[in-house]
């Protein structure tokens, strides 16, 4: 399918699973009767993002209440839906995961978390997931109606080698449920979506948590950025649905036009320096 609704689901996040699970079925539902067929959610939309909460929040896959919810709402509304995230308990290590559910309420795909968030800007913002989460080691990618889009979360929307090897594998959407940060999130939210879709030429989707008002607090911004680099449809700070027609043509039409993946001299960047 060339041409298809997309919805994310900019959900106010709160520390009630079961009510945060309500509420996201609920708003998949409302992208569903705007005529969505691909939906996401944002990163960690059964609980506050914290480190201390990650262990009391974690279920395994596909055995619990979250994953219940997804596959039961990707089927009964007959959509592809992005799971957000949500922390992982698998042999007594935790990770933060993205799953991806069919129409059929199937399980499709599974992404962990690669780059794990640990920053620490004194005066303003210190968080190690690494405290808790274990990284994932692995690209992921579904298919979506013969269209190939790659997963990323959060803090890895800030490394480009991760968004190029999607579209050397054939990507023309890229899905990062993400949290960013009052600090971070002002300045470099959208610039990093906009810069993967531009270096890449393809489309990138960013989905935010709406505004909390104590602990972490979540930027908002939900954001649907265009193989151009053109920011499509942005969100604000409240919840919202963030709803985008997407063209893939779009793609096929700016790799045509400036076909930059064909020029680039992989003869001297691959033997000028190995990492
Ligand atoms: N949840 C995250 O990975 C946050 C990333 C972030 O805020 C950043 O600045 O990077």
């Amino acid at each position: 399918m060339k041409i298809f609704r997309s919805a994310l689901l900019q959900l106010q996040v709160c520390e009630d699973r079961l009510k945060n699970l309500e509420r996201a079925a609920n708003l998949i539902q409302q992208a569903k009767n705007l005529g969505a067929n691909l939906v996401a959610l944002p990163e960690c939309f059964n609980s506050p993002y914290g480190t201390k909460f990650f262990e009391e929040y974690a279920e395994s896959i596909p055995n619990g209440p979250t994953c219940d919810m997804l596959s039961k709402a990707a089927k009964e509304n007959n959509i592809f839906l992005v799971g957000g995230t949500f922390p992982e308990k698998d042999n007594n290590k935790f990770y933060n995961t993205c799953t991806v559910w069919n129409p059929d309420g199937q399980l499709i795909a599974k992404y962990r978390k690669m780059h794990l968030f640990d920053i620490d800007i004194p005066g303003k913002i210190t968080f190690k997931e690494s405290e808790t989460l274990h990284p994932g080691n692995e690209l992921v990618t579904f298919d979506f109606q013969g269209i190939k889009v790659g997963l990323g979360i959060c803090y890895d929307l800030r490394f480009e080698e991760l968004a190029k090897l999607y579209r050397i594998m054939g990507c023309k959407l890229l899905i990062y449920p993400g949290a960013f940060n009052m600090t971070t999130g002002p300045i470099h939210w959208e610039l990093l979506q906009r810069s993967r879709a531009l270096d890449n030429q393809l489309y990138v989707f960013g989905i935010s948590p709406a505004r909390n008002e104590s602990g972490y607090i979540a930027w908002g911004h939900s954001q649907v950025t265009d193989p151009w680099g053109k920011v499509l449809a942005q969100a604000d700070a409240k919840e919202e649905i963030v709803q985008a027609d997407i063209d893939l043509n779009e793609c096929d039409d700016v790799r045509q036009q400036i076909p930059i993946f064909g020029q680039r001299r992989t003869d001297i960047y691959d033997t000028v320096r190995k990492y």
